[in-house]
């Protein structure tokens, strides 16, 4: 009918919106991207934020520039996060035919492009119904619950007429494809180990940690990071011992432990030689893997005297880890649900309800 034609030319692509932390792409841009940081209070609550978060990341910008200056001088997760979304969306129209056009957007929380420029480009591009797709594997109150945040409140502001029907993919800690392409970069790395250690090279799994007081109040995101490590060595038939451990604490506050660096050491005391380093929690290369594991990580086990750690591969381009965001957001199209999970409940000591929040703007939505 007319009408329905009419519909068909308002439609516009289907917007996939990839949020991540981001990162700053040059040395000049590291004070802004901590500025950014610290102001937001879903990752860092600091009382008189606003006063205080420009004063503490113009103390950290030097240290900050120094690490990203060591790894070519910028982080990599743009040009990464542009490669994937790419494939990401050439791969959708052809296994999804019936949401074709896609179209991939990014959403950086704390580098451009920041979601207010994202999204006034989406209504340029007439975008009528979007995924806000994180590439956050496991959920965070202060990773995921902080972008669908901003995504909540800048979109109150550019686009208060809702044109744009939102949905939610808001973790995919087990996801098959997932699992594959980790397993797969471990056996390409352990492949590097002469035959004989092989099967002794301990897996040490490394994420982000989270300060306790975050643990406590009932964040998801251990319980789901060590769900993708169980899941990961169950498609490995558990071929070699393993450890879970968490990194890159910052500040003197209590984090989630054991820390990286000393399970490293301790290990090496143990007299384990060989230790295969495998970021679980970040799918990119970023300074945490580059700088914080390959280079400050390394140079403390040569110190100890440990000659067999080695890293492996961040997901970054790989096909395999492509298609499986293809199909995240297949799946997720095709179910016609408004979040992935309903799992995002009120964090029982989150005042801020920044869960909730981000759950009562997108179960507003009428798809
Ligand atoms: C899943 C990943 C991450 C979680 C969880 C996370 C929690 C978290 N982080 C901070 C404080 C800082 N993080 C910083 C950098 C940073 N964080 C992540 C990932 C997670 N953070 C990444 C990938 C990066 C680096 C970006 C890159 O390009 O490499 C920083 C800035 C760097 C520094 O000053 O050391 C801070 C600060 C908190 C407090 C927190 C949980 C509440
Ligand atoms: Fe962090
Ligand atoms: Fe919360």
């Amino acid at each position: 009918t007319g009408t329905s034609q009419k519909d068909n030319d308002k439609k516009g692509p289907t917007g996939i919106v990839l949020m991540n932390l981001g990162g700053p792409s040059t040395l000049e841009g590291v004070n802004d991207f901590l500025t950014r940081l610290f102001l937001d209070p879903d990752l860092i609550p600091i009382p008189f934020q606003t006063r205080l978060a420009p004063i503490i990341a113009k103390r950290r910008t030097p240290k900050i520039q120094e690490q990203y200056d060591k790894i070519g001088g910028g982080s990599p997760i743009l040009s990464w996060t542009e490669k994937q979304g790419k494939a990401m969306e050439t791969l959708l129209d052809k296994i999804n035919p019936e949401h074709a056009p896609h179209k991939s957007y990014i959403a950086f929380r704390y580098a451009p492009p920041l979601t207010e420029d994202t999204l006034l480009q989406m209504k340029k591009d007439g975008v009528k119904r979007a995924v806000a797709f994180t590439q956050y594997p496991q959920y965070s109150c202060s990773t995921t619950g902080s972008s669908l945040n901003e995504l909540w409140r800048k979109s109150e502001q550019i686009d208060p007429e809702q044109s744009i029907k939102w949905s939610v993919i808001d973790r995919w800690p087990t996801h098959p494809g997932l699992i594959e392409a980790f397993a797969r970069h471990i056996e390409t790395a352990l492949k590097q180990y002469p035959s004989d250690v092989k099967k002794k090279v301990v897996l040490l799994f490394s994420a982000h940690s989270l300060p306790m007081v975050v643990v406590n109040r009932g964040d998801t995101y251990t319980s789901e990071v060590a769900a993708t490590v169980h899941r990961v060595m169950e498609r490995l038939e558990f071929s070699n011992p393993y450890r879970l451990v968490w990194q890159s604490q910052v500040g003197p506050q209590p984090w989630m432990g054991p820390q990286t660096n000393e399970a490293i050491i301790g290990l090496g005391k143990k007299g384990h030689n060989d230790i295969l380093l495998v970021p679980i929690a970040f799918t990119s290369d970023h300074i945490e893997t580059l700088f914080e594991l390959d280079l400050e990580y390394g140079h403390e086990a040569e110190k100890a005297g440990i000659t067999g750690l080695k890293r492996a591969e961040s997901l970054n381009d790989d096909p395999i880890f492509v298609e499986a965001m293809a199909n995240i957001v297949k799946d997720h199209l095709r179910s016609g649900k408004i979040m992935s999970t309903q799992l995002t409940i009120r964090c029982p000591k989150c005042n801020k309800e920044v869960c909730q929040r981000s759950r009562d703007f997108f179960a507003n939505q009428n798809l």
